[in-house]
């Protein structure tokens, strides 16, 4: 975990439009072989992304060759509602840069079939090759995109009901009405974000600073899903000093120090550039197949999800991986530990067996009274 500490707003913002910058000019996208970048909404991106336009505008930087996943959407409200993340974006960042319309990417929370669309939204990211650099904020309950506590630190992109404390939160741009809050979201799963190769947290202002400081001194835990980040192999966090005030004084003076440390002796507080970021096509993914049409229970068609089975075969570290973590990685975590015994069509009979009774003496009264054999019944036990 890196984490940079910035006096204020203005200077963590700069320090990550900065980053950003130099990872897509070193990356040197092209139509092939595009920059992936996933993308927040809230107030706490606003300030990256006022420097990445003026970046743009001065010519530093283009979006030509980048493609764009926005981390969630609001379920309900029409596409142009002035709270929609779509006009968010549009209104923030895109309208304002020369990203090509067809290389963004934002769920629709008005469509037909909404698991159908955050399955086709998993199998667009997988056809880009993953994602290169995601950037997020964080709630004040520690949820990144919408990943509210409790959330499924495998989960990936999902209907998300919202917890009471985004909803008040977020009332602020719904004339502080709560009712007005759409209270579902679509969101990229704690999983999906984690499979990006990097990623980069801005987290300003106190009333974040009880959630940075669960993520970055606790353990990792579903109730502040940011602290998943500990699990990855590049996080970048960047705050200013409000949001560092529930931080030990130890803990603040460390990140200084290292970040201090590693200036003196003439690096930057990063992983060396070649090791992070590839100009080579040969690093990315290769295409996937078309993919498979499935077709759901209701009628609607979609792709179905890639199995966990890719990404093993990378020996050398060219660029930042994806979480190779076996937990991580379990999409279904009834495949990821299959049974040894054959399942029993019964549900009442869909256990696994305990033979406890048969390794205590006179046990055999006790047979049945546990967990059940499959295959025998229950009846008369
Ligand atoms: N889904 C978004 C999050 O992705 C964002 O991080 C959070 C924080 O917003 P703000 O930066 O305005 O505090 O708002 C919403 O909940």
């Amino acid at each position: 975990m890196r984490l940079i500490i910035r006096d204020g707003e203005d200077s963590a913002s700069l320090y990550v439009a900065n980053y950003i910058v130099e990872r897509i000019k070193y990356f040197a996208p092209t139509p092939e072989n595009p920059f992936v970048l996933g993308l927040p909404t809230g107030s706490s991106p606003l300030g990256v992304y006022r420097i990445l336009v003026d970046r743009y505008k001065t010519g530093e930087i283009s979006f030509e060759n980048v493609v764009t996943f926005n981390m969630d959407e609001y379920i309900g409200i029409p596409r142009d509602h002035p709270q929609s993340y779509h006009t968010f974006m549009w209104q923030s960042f895109f309208s304002h840069v020369n990203i090509h319309p067809r290389n963004v990417h934002i769920l629709d929370g008005n469509a037909p079939n909404l698991e159908a669309e955050c399955i086709r939204y998993e199998a667009q990211i997988k056809a880009a090759g993953g994602i290169d650099l995601f950037l997020a904020g964080i709630g004040e309950d520690g949820h990144i995109a919408f990943n509210e506590p409790g959330s499924s630190l495998a989960s990936r992109t999902r209907v998300k009901t919202l917890a009471y404390d985004t909803v008040l939160a977020n009332s602020r741009f719904f004339d502080n009405d709560v009712s007005q809050v759409p209270k579902m979201a679509l969101t990229v799963g704690v999983q999906t974000v984690l499979e990006a190769r990097e990623v980069v947290v801005v987290v300003l202002g106190a009333r974040k600073a009880p959630a940075l400081q669960h993520c970055i001194e606790e353990g990792v835990s579903h109730m502040w899903t940011l602290s998943s980040l500990q699990l990855h192999p590049h996080p970048l966090i960047v705050c200013d000093e409000d949001a560092t005030l529930e931080l030990k004084v130890k803990t603040v003076k460390y990140f200084k120090s290292i970040e201090r440390v590693a200036l003196t002796q003439g690096f930057e507080q990063i992983l060396p550039t070649t090791l992070r970021t590839s100009t080579s096509t040969a690093l990315k993914k290769p295409p996937l197949p078309p993919p498979t049409i499935i077709t759901l229970p209701n009628g609607d068609t979609s792709t179905p999800p890639e199995s966990a089975s890719e990404s093993e075969d990378s020996p050398a570290i060219f660029a930042p991986q994806p979480v190779k973590s076996r937990l991580l990685r379990a999409s279904s975590p009834a495949a990821e530990y299959p049974l040894r015994v054959s399942r029993s069509a019964s549900p009442e009979l869909d256990l696994i067996p305990d033979r406890m009774a048969e390794r205590i003496i006179g046990g055999e009264a006790l047979r049945g009274r546990l967990t059940p054999t499959p295959g025998t019944s229950r009846t008369g036990v």
